[in-house]
């Protein structure tokens, strides 16, 4: 009788292996703004699932319309959807490194993203920010956003205590949450975020 042994290969996306992580924290708590610094130093590809879901607002597709209802609402769209753009972006990106910015925000995020593409972060990175620090930021960031208004800003704060915070939970039990004092100046929590970088230093 023959023995056979199944070997399921994790984290790989189609034959490249990749290395993700996760990049959490509540509206304005400065994810964007690291992630860009991250690549510069690290040499990572971001990925923010609400830069993709707006893209695909503007793209016309067939989901834009409600697409754009849920953010007008602060609401989570449909893990299939912004599972597709992910998955879609790390397909067509060379690169092995990704930083996945504001993604999973639910449990079904979480649960979709594992089952679909066998993928599991190598840590979960969270800005830790107080609700007044990050309201005073969205307010401030001009950037024509339909959801950087007070009513909405209330509603994303709420979704990510009841929605995205147990995401968090989640990685924290399996000890893969960095935590970041994300009330900072920028210059500051970059230098927290590249003490837990440092081993995916890019080679000189
Ligand atoms: N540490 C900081 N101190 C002060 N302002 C900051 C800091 N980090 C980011 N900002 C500013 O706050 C605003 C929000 O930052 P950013 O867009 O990076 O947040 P975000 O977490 O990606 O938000 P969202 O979840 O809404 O996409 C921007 O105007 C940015 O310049
Ligand atoms: N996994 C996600 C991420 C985002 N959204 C929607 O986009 C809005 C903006 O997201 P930012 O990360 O850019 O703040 C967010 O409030 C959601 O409406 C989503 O549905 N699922
Ligand atoms: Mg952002």
């Amino acid at each position: 009788t023959a023995n056979i042994i199944l070997v399921v290969a994790e984290n790989m996306l189609g034959d490249k292996k990749v290395t993700v992580v996760f990049v959490l924290g509540g509206p304005g708590s400065g994810k964007g703004t690291q992630c860009s610094n991250i690549v510069e130093h690290f040499g990572f590809t971001h990925l923010s699932a609400g830069d993709l879901l707006r893209a695909e607002i503007k793209s016309g597709s067939e989901n834009g319309t409600m697409i754009e209802n849920m953010i007008k609402e602060g609401k989570i769209v449909p893990s299939e959807v912004t599972i597709k753009l992910l998955q879609q972006a790390m397909i067509k990106n060379e690169n092995d490194k990704f930083l996945i910015d504001g993604f999973p925000r639910n449990e079904e995020n979480r649960a979709a993203f594992e089952n679909v593409t066998k993928i599991s972060p190598a840590f979960v990175l969270f800005f830790n920010c107080s609700e007044e620090e990050m309201e005073r930021r969205l307010l401030g960031r001009n950037e024509g956003r339909v959801d950087d208004n007070i009513e909405t800003i209330r509603k994303r704060f709420k979704v990510f205590v009841e929605s995205s915070l147990p995401v968090i939970e989640y990685y924290d039990a399996k000890d893969k949450v960095k935590k970041i004092d994300a009330a900072k100046p920028i210059p500051e929590v970059f230098e927290d975020v590249k003490a837990i970088f440092a081993p995916y230093a890019k080679a000189t």
